[in-house]
């Protein structure tokens, strides 16, 4: 396919009647991971549940490979391949790891690649999910989206709460879903973590995309990277996210 596999054209989302999201334009393209930086509050997770239609786009398009998706109801979003890993890292905690994944998998989804990326998660297949670490437990909710066998993961804020090391852990995780055909669309409160395992990025601002282009533009920038986030007026808050 030479086309983005995720094309969204010119898509505002509301929160009830309050409109958080204006006029985004972007794309993913295949075989990438693209990723969507912004202070607290920009509009991050917003967009995410617009693309997966848990919250209300009121203009512009949203195309998955050459299928739109806009108006279709969630579940056919997540048959047409979007999958999505919400930023609350929520668990059946009394069911088994391998329950966890039983219960996402959608007709003949497997779960090999759930365990071919996290190992840790086939050692403790028949471990209750509550007796996981909370790195273990983003492993599973991450393979939870990948039992249906999706072509683009959307994964929002997976380090939140996290030390470090699980975090680079997870990371390479997610780089390695390319080489299982699967694209990334990553919202990461780490900058320079997500930047660097990043093709393309895009930053938001109050709603709007205020940077479009390479993550190699800044990849160790921290002034471009605060400029984009704050703009040159509103420096200061929230900055915890840019020097990791
Ligand atoms: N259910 C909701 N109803 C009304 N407003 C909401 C709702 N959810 C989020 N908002 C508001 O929408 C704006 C964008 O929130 P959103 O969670 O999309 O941003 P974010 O960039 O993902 O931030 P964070 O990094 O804090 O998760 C914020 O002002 C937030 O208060």
């Amino acid at each position: 396919m030479s086309g983005p596999l995720l094309a969204l054209d010119g898509v505002s989302i509301n929160r009830g009647e309050v409109p958080i999201v204006h006029d985004v334009t972007l794309a993913v393209r295949p075989g990438t991971i693209t990723v969507v930086l912004g202070a607290n509050g920009a509009g991050k997770t917003t967009l995410m549940d617009g693309i997966a239609g848990l919250a209300q786009v009121t203009s512009g398009t949203i195309q998955l490979g050459q299928a739109p998706i806009g108006k279709l109801p969630t579940y056919k979003r997540a048959q047409a391949g979007l999958g999505y890993v919400e930023q609350a890292r929520t668990v059946f905690r009394s069911l088994t790891v391998e329950q966890n994944l039983n219960v996402s998998k959608a007709g003949d989804g497997d779960l090999g690649m759930a365990y071919g990326l996290f190992p840790e998660l086939e050692k403790r297949r028949n471990l209750q999910a509550g007796h996981l670490s909370g790195g273990e437990q983003q492993m599973l909710v991450i393979g939870r989206a990948l039992v249906s066998s999706p072509k683009l993961v959307m994964i929002d804020e997976m380090s939140l709460g996290l030390a470090p090391v699980i975090v680079r852990r997870l990371m390479n995780a997610v780089a390695d879903l390319l080489q299982f055909g699967i694209s990334v669309l990553l919202i990461e409160q780490f900058a320079n973590l997500a930047l660097d395992v990043g093709t393309h990025a895009y930053v938001l601002r109050k709603g709007r995309v205020v940077f479009d282009g390479p993550c190699t533009e800044l990849r160790g920038d921290a002034d471009r990277l605060h400029e984009c986030y704050f703009g040159s007026v509103d420096a200061g808050a929230g900055e915890e996210g840019l020097a990791r």
